[in-house]
């Protein structure tokens, strides 16, 4: 009789499971692609973190000095742009792809976050990246994490999360992670972004943040890691076996 481990047994447990459609979405920094990394892990599925795609065209257009203020630019800049995911051993996820070049580490940058949520603001940006977005749920099997995927990308999904935090934890998190790379990172600099992203972000006139309807909240201001990832793997369970 074959022995497996703990890991194993999940994957072969779910591996003969109709595979569904889970969305993760919430404010900045509460932990949403943790948690979407941490599911897909376990369950196999594809994990994909839209906010990157975001990310790397703010970077195309900051480099290339787009003015994303008239849409013909826009338009004509989109036509240049090329995204992909590239598997990453190392981290266990996928770490986005710019033109062919690897652009993971760049686009964490506080120059591209400062950009980001105008950019995302664009009508014609959204709909380049939800049209991408979409085709990668044609096969379900995918845990996918943003701000609109429960309600514009995937309105549909069976599992749908909205997470949140306290403000203030959030901050803390994200300055933590940020010092790390940058010791001359402000925590206002840091609350600062975060402020300023989730205030455009639920304001913007297209697909602006929302929580879903049917979606369920998650408030891991004092839940572990482990602990958020049960909780959300009980739902996941319960879905995947009525669906
Ligand atoms: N339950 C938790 N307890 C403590 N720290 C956490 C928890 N969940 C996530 N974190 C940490 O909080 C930080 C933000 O998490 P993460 O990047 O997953 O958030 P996010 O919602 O995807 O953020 P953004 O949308 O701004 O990219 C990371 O440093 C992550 O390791
Ligand atoms: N579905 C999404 C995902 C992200 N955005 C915008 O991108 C920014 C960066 O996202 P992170 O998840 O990496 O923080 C975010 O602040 C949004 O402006 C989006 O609009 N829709």
């Amino acid at each position: 009789m074959p022995q497996f481990d703990e890991a194993s047994k999940l994957v072969q447990f779910y591996g003969g499971m109709k595979k569904i459609i889970i969305t993760i979405d919430g404010f900045s920094s509460c932990g949403k692609s943790t948690l979407a990394k941490q599911m897909a892990n376990e369950l196999n599925y594809v994990f994909v973190d839209s906010g990157a795609m975001y990310r790397a065209i703010t970077l195309y257009f900051l480099r290339n000095h787009i003015n994303w203020e008239k849409t013909e630019d826009v338009v004509d800049a989109l036509k240049e742009i090329n995204l992909e995911f590239q598997y990453n051993d190392h981290s266990g996820k996928s770490d986005m792809v710019l033109n062919d070049e690897n652009v993971e580490v760049l686009i964490r940058d506080m120059l591209v976050s400062e950009h980001v949520s105008e950019v995302a603001a664009i009508k014609e940006v959204r709909e380049f990246a939800v049209d991408q977005q979409q085709r990668m749920g044609k096969r379900k099997g995918l845990v996918m994490d943003g701000r609109d995927i429960g309600t514009t990308v995937f309105p549909r999904a069976e599992l749908k999360i909205f997470v949140t935090a306290d403000p203030a934890v959030r901050v803390e998190r994200r300055f933590k992670e940020m010092y790390e790379k940058n010791p001359s990172i402000t925590i206002e600099e840091v609350k600062n972004n975060l402020e300023m992203r989730d205030y455009i972000d639920s304001n913007r006139e297209f697909s602006p943040l929302r929580q879903a309807d049917d979606a369920i909240v998650l408030d891991n201001s004092n839940l572990t890691r482990d602990e958020q990832l049960e909780l959300a793997l009980e739902w996941a369970q319960s879905k995947i076996s009525c669906s």
